[in-house]
Parts: C-alpha cells; structure tokens; sequence
C-alpha cells in the first residue's frame, strides 16, 4: 500500500477554460520532448472534446487491448497516445457523470504503455471539475502545465485552476502563454488580440516559473486540422514548443 507509484512520471497539462490551446500544447509539447530524446507517452483525458486523435492523425483507429488493458496506439511522431476520443464513435458526445468518466481515464493512464516510458503527459479537461480533482487526486501527477491565453478572464480561471494542483499538492512547472501575437500574414504587422505578456505578469505574481509563449498563427491551426502539429516539423512554429520543452525537460531532470 505504501509502495510508491512505479512506472512514467505523469505530467498533467492544464487550463482554467476551454479553447485556450491545451490540447494544441500537449501534442507538441510531447511531440518536442520525443525530438530530445525522452520517452514520452500522451493521454488525453479531454472526455467532452478529445482533439488528440485528431491532432495526431490518429481518428478512426480503435486500439487493441491485451487482457482489459488498452494498448497505446502509435503516431508517426514517436508519440504513443490514448483518447477517450478512440473509444467513442466520431461526432458522438460523451455524458458521463463524474465517477464513470474517472473509472474509464483511469484505464488510458494504466494501460500498456512501453516499460521504458520516462514521461506521461495528460491532456485534462478544461476547468477544475470533479474529472480533474479525482485525475489530480487519484494519479498525483509529478507536475502540472498550466496554459492560458493573456486576457484577464482566462487568467482568473487559469489562477483556479493552479489552485486545483495546489490543493492537490502537485507542483506547477509552470504557466505557458497562448495565442500572443498576431502577425498579419499579408502586412506582417504584429497585433495583440488576446492582449500580451499577461500570462508572464500572472506568473510573476503567482511567483510559478513562465516556460513561454505560443504566437497566434494561422500554421498552427491548420497543421492541427490536418494531423501535421507544427513542433513536428523543423518550420519557425516549431521553436516555441522545442523551448518549452527544453524547460520541462530540465525541470524533469531537476527531480530525478
Ligand atoms: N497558437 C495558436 N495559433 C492558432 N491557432 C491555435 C493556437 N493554439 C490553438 N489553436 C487552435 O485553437 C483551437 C482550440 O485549441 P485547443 O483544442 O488546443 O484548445 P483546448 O484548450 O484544448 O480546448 P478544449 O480543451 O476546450 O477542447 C484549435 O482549433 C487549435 O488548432
């Protein structure tokens, strides 16, 4: 009973709100940690709008099991995963109540996941509901992400969220700001329509490590349309997930 948890350091990335680029982050965060080398496994754990499998090119595929264990499907991008989103039919919503939705998440984080697997990164669900504090309670992630785009109202939810990890006793690694700046693909004038720099603001108040802020880019939208996440490729797109990695990468190294 007191044995310790055996098996991948789990990383939880979270949000205060939907829509803020959670699912977007993880992909690439996990997909930039593989490029470094780290044996890295994805669980989306988002049961009302589970995007990885879209994401990753992976929507349609049903995974194998070996006794009532899943097997963790594999991407071209050297990033096994599991999503609720490979479970139910496409299109189809998920009602879960509370209690069902952390029985059937728990199965996706023990499931057969290669014995070498250093890192588990878990795409919760927006907010801080009763699925997030039974995952946060139940699998005591090693660290938690936390993304937030830089207005005021999401920053509020995002401060919320932190407290879900605080409560839970999870360290924060850090706060990660998305969809700040907008460069105008025919002037290359930079705007701001989320605002700038108030993830980073948020964070020196909150006194938690900033890992770094994601530009608005139309690229990074259609690459996650089409299966292409931009931190795959070697395009400009692809620097701010690899720099955020490297800090959670070291972060992990910190630990161990
Ligand atoms: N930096 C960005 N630039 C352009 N588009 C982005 C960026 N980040 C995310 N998006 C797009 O915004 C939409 C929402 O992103 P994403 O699904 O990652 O958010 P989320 O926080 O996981 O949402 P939810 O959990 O509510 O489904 C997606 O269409 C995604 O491609």
């Amino acid at each position: 009973m007191t044995a310790e948890r055996k098996g991948p350091l789990i990383v939880a990335v979270g949000s205060g709100k939907g829509g803020v680029g959670k699912s977007t982050l993880t992909a690439n965060l996990a997909i930039a940690l593989a490029k470094k080398g780290v044996k890295v496994g994805l669980v989306d754990a988002d049961i009302y709008g589970p995007s990885q499998p879209v994401i990753f090119g992976t929507q349609g595929q049903k995974p194998q099991a070996e006794g009532n264990k899943p097997i963790p499907l594999d991407s071209k991008y050297g990033v096994p995963h599991l999503s609720m989103g490979h479970l139910v039919a496409p299109g189809k919503a998920l009602a879960w109540r509370g209690p069902m939705a952390a029985g059937a998440l728990g199965q996706l984080v023990e499931a057969h996941w290669a014995a070498d697997t250093e890192v588990l990164l878990i795409d919760l669900p927006p907010g801080t509901g009763d699925v997030q504090l039974t995952m946060v309670q139940k699998f005591k992630p090693a660290g938690a992400v936390l993304v937030s785009t830089p207005q005021d109202l999401a920053l509020i939810d995002a401060a919320r969220a932190g407290q879900l990890f605080d409560t839970a006793g999870v360290p924060i690694i850090g706060l990660v700001e998305n969809m700040s700046g907008y460069a105008c693909p025919s002037c290359g004038e930079v705007s701001d329509p989320f605002g700038a720099g108030g993830v980073e603001a948020a964070a020196e108040r909150l006194e938690l490590p900033f890992l770094g802020r994601i530009p608005l880019d139309m690229a990074i939208r259609q690459g996650s349309d089409a299966g292409e996440p931009p931190a795959a490729g070697d395009g400009a797109m692809a620097e701010p997930f690899l720099a955020i990695a490297d800090k959670v990468q070291a972060w992990i190294s910190a630990r161990s």
